[in-house]
């Protein structure tokens, strides 16, 4: 059996909170179907995260049955919901804890227009100033990547390290996001379906019309530093449950 400080089990019980609840805003913005995408956060002040169990459905997700892990992805024993296998994505969550210091959430869904970008192997261009203010710059492709080990991991880190895009389309599966914390990963998860839609309908419409690199660079910025009561702060910022 695990202990932890009093802090610590604070923080784990907070984020359990968190995890468990914003899987149900996947659902609420029709990002997943069944029980395909999962949502994970750090625990601040720890070398800890917590995340759903494998396909169990969204219904059954609450505080006591999310699984908290190592950040190599192992399941620490004799804590609530180890008995369950933890999603089948937990090793490339955990990589990229381990390797982005700076990422309190990751989320990954099978939302459709992010999906059927990836499918596609192609970028999302960033020719609307919502993509502009949220990503500041287009979505990029990851490599393809199998499931089950850290091999996604890898390819979100190299793909998003240095990247102001919080959103990767992994090749031929779907998108991951990164956050300061759970939520604003769930966020990114959001919006990126949101773009991915929109780009889409307007191609059917013709050919998008580029923005200058200008235009996107003071959007990013405006949007990060100034935008709704108090700065946003890209990436950058603080692991602080974000509620
Ligand atoms: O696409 C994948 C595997 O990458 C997953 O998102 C599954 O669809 C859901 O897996 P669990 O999180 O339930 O294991």
């Amino acid at each position: 059996m695990s202990t932890f400080s009093p802090e610590i089990e604070v923080a784990i019980a907070r984020v359990r909170a968190d995890v468990a609840r914003l899987h149900g805003e996947l659902v609420r913005y029709g990002l997943v179907v069944w029980t395909g995408g999962n949502v994970s956060g750090r625990v601040p002040g720890a070398d800890l995260f917590v995340i759903k169990p494998s396909g169990v459905s969204y219904d059954d997700l609450a505080p006591e049955n999310m699984i908290l892990c190592d950040l190599d992805g192992s399941v620490i024993p004799g804590t609530p919901g180890a008995e369950r296998s933890p999603s089948s994505d937990t090793a490339a969550h955990a990589y990229v804890y381990r390797h982005m210091p700076e990422v309190g959430g990751v989320v990954h869904t099978h939302s459709t227009y992010a999906v059927a970008w990836a499918a596609r192997n192609e970028p999302i261009p960033c020719v609307i100033t919502a993509m502009a203010d949220e990503f500041g710059d287009a979505i990029p492709v990851g490599p393809f990547a199998i499931i089950g080990d850290d091999s996604i991991g890898r390819g979100i880190v190299e793909t998003l390290t240095g990247h102001r895009s919080r959103a990767v389309l992994m090749a031929n599966h779907g998108p991951f996001t990164i956050g300061s914390n759970a939520k604003d990963a769930v966020k990114a998860a959001v919006m990126v379906e949101d773009v991915a839609r929109t780009v889409h309908i307007s191609r059917q419409l013709g050919e998008p019309v580029p923005m200058p690199q200008s235009a996107i660079d003071s959007l990013f910025d405006r949007y990060q530093n100034v935008y709704g009561q108090a700065p946003q702060g890209a990436l950058a910022s603080s692991q602080d449950p974000g509620r």
